[in-house]
């Protein structure tokens, strides 16, 4: 989410007559909210906010008037978020144009409220482009569905629960055993990439190929096709589409619904072409896709899903929004963690030895690399791939929750249509939950052997990573999500060693662990370059990889 950006690259890129309007709107909003403050204060209505009784949540001062605190986000909204709850403390009042977010930052907090009062605080939020038009929200006549369909964006309701459970049922732990051979094989793909090009060019920005092993794996588990090089275009096709996705899906794509008066915006800008023409493209490539792997019987998700579509009363159109929520989900998110690790380890050379120890050790005493079932052997690279994703999560805040009946919770009244949100950064950078927060530490995990899925749903007070969201829209991801992280990193770690690349000197030119690259909802590294150097210490099997 990055509303400033919205707002600076308007500034440059709009026209007169556009630029006129908007300075016209601003002052005459200006006027209308000081206005209205005023009236406000002498008012004596009964402001949800300030209900007697209830604590208040704190609001940061940075506050502008009509778009609130949008623009103070900044380029960084994670880290702002941080910065705000370490000063105002682990619940927070923003003001998003004219919607109401509660952001929170302390997990019995987040759990109390999404969790236990899920009932009521399950939806999402009617966003323009999310809701409207990628999830082809049916009452808006526009589609032929007559609910919303798909999982992520969708309205708590029948449709979402159908959804939801056609994808449980399906992808559950044993057919996602099934996928390990999969990533074994597109994670050795990327590695000898990996390798060429560093060897060719003496460093390699790994995104690609990580990207092309991720997205891989989800594409043959959803869809069945398999993608086998960078410049496949259903791999191509689909990058694009995620990552427009999670740029509309944010404040961006939605501006109508946080500031009413610009609403005119998406109409004279070619935004809404654009918005039109991506769901248009979505739509055609996955629908390609599913008539491809119904037509071969192809064994994978869509194809069980279409054989039980009346069980789960899905039409063609659910589909393709399931499919690619979850082809968008778990191949960026497990991607994103990965370049994390690669640009951690690259200058934590005592961790970065560690972990090639303890893979050496059990690929000397059984002459293979791990598999996933293998990883209560690995206490210490499961600790680490722990560490990873709490010491940089792969979304700003998750997915939004919104409050569908006033709720009154640990003192504080949340009214109706309120939004509740992770600050997924701050979460877990909270000293009261984590020793040294901003220490990257594996060893805070050793001892934690759960699997994600099983700590992510387990109870509150044992569980320590809060990546996959909380109550009924928790994420339904985590076991494949964590195989395909240890998977691609472990064959990846067995055999290189992954090192900086040096300047003109030879000094080392660590890759910036507090430089992140705004992609709407994703929180990642910006790019960057490093060397996967081969081990010759490795104690591999010649044919093992
Ligand atoms: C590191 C990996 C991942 C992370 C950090 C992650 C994180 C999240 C978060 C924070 C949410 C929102 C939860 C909430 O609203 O409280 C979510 C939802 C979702 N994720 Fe993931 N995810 C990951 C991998 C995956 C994978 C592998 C899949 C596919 C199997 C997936 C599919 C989904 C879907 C379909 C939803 C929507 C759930 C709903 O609204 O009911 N995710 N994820």
């Amino acid at each position: 989410m990055n509303i400033q950006l919205f707002l600076i690259k308007f500034g440059e890129e709009s026209n007169k007559p556009i630029k006129n309007l908007v300075l016209t709107s601003l002052t005459i909003t200006l006027v209308y909210t000081i206005c209205s403050t005023i009236y406000k204060k002498y008012a004596k209505g009964n402001d949800p906010w300030n209900r007697k009784g209830f604590k208040k949540i704190p609001s940061p001062p940075e506050r502008y008037p009509y778009i609130g605190h949008m623009y103070s986000l900044g380029d960084s909204p994670s880290t702002k978020l941080d910065k705000w709850h370490v000063k105002h403390g682990p619940i927070l009042h923003l003001y998003m144009g004219i919607q109401h977010w509660i952001f929170v930052s302390d997990p019995v907090i987040a759990h109390e409220l999404m969790t236990r009062h899920g009932s009521v605080t399950s939806d999402r939020s009617n966003h323009t482009f999310a809701f409207e038009m990628f999830s082809k929200n049916g009452s808006s006549k526009r589609y032929l569905s007559k609910a919303a369909s798909g999982i992520s964006f969708n309205k708590y309701g029948k449709k979402w629960k159908d959804s939801r459970s056609a994808v449980l049922s399906i992808l559950s732990v044993p057919y996602f055993d099934a996928v390990a051979g999969t990533i074994e094989s597109v994670a050795d793909n990327a590695c000898g990439h990996l390798k060429k090009i560093t060897e060719n060019e003496g460093s390699v920005d790994p995104l690609e190929y990580i990207q092309m092993a991720t997205y891989h794996t989800m594409i043959k588990a959803v869809l069945g096709k398999d993608v086998r090089s960078i410049d496949d275009t259903v791999l191509k096709d689909i990058i694009w589409i995620t990552h427009k996705l999670l740029r509309y899906a944010s404040p961006e794509g939605d501006i109508e619904s946080f500031l009413p008066k610009f609403s005119w915006f998406r109409e004279q800008t070619q935004l809404k072409k654009d918005m039109k023409s991506f769901v248009e493209l979505r739509d055609k490539v996955y629908t390609d896709l599913i008539k491809e792997a119904v037509a071969n019987n192809t064994e994978c998700w869509i194809t069980r899903a279409h054989a039980r579509k009346s069980e789960y009363n899905l039409n063609d159109n659910d589909l393709i929004v399931i499919a690619s929520d979850l082809v968008s989900g778990g191949g960026e998110n497990p991607c994103t963690s990965l370049m994390w690790l690669f640009a951690a380890l690259s200058q934590y050379p005592d961790i970065h030895k560690r972990v090639c120890a303890e893979i050496d050790n059990f690929v000397t005493e059984n002459g293979r690399i791990p598999n996933f079932l293998d990883r209560l052997d690995l206490p210490y690279t499961c600790a680490l791939l722990k560490e990873n994703l709490r010491f940089r999560n792969t979304s700003n805040f998750g997915i939004p929750h919104r409050v569908t009946k006033d709720i009154e919770a640990l003192g504080y009244f949340i009214p109706k249509d309120s939004l509740i949100v992770s600050s997924m950064h701050a979460m877990h950078m909270n000293s009261s939950v984590y020793n040294n927060p901003y220490e990257y530490m594996p060893e805070r995990f050793l001892g934690h052997t759960k699997t994600w899925a099983a700590e992510s749903y387990g109870k509150i007070d044992e569980r320590f990573l809060f990546n996959f969201g909380w109550g009924r829209r928790i994420c339904p991801g985590p076991y494949l999500a964590e195989m395909t992280i240890f998977i691609v990193a472990v064959r990846i770690l067995a055999q290189f060693h992954i090192e900086p690349t040096v300047d003109v000197n030879g000094k080392p030119e660590f890759v910036d662990l507090n430089s992140f690259s705004n992609k709407g909802f994703t929180f990642a590294p910006t790019e960057y370059k490093v060397k996967f150097v081969p081990r010759s210490n490795n104690n591999l099997p010649k044919d093992s990889v």
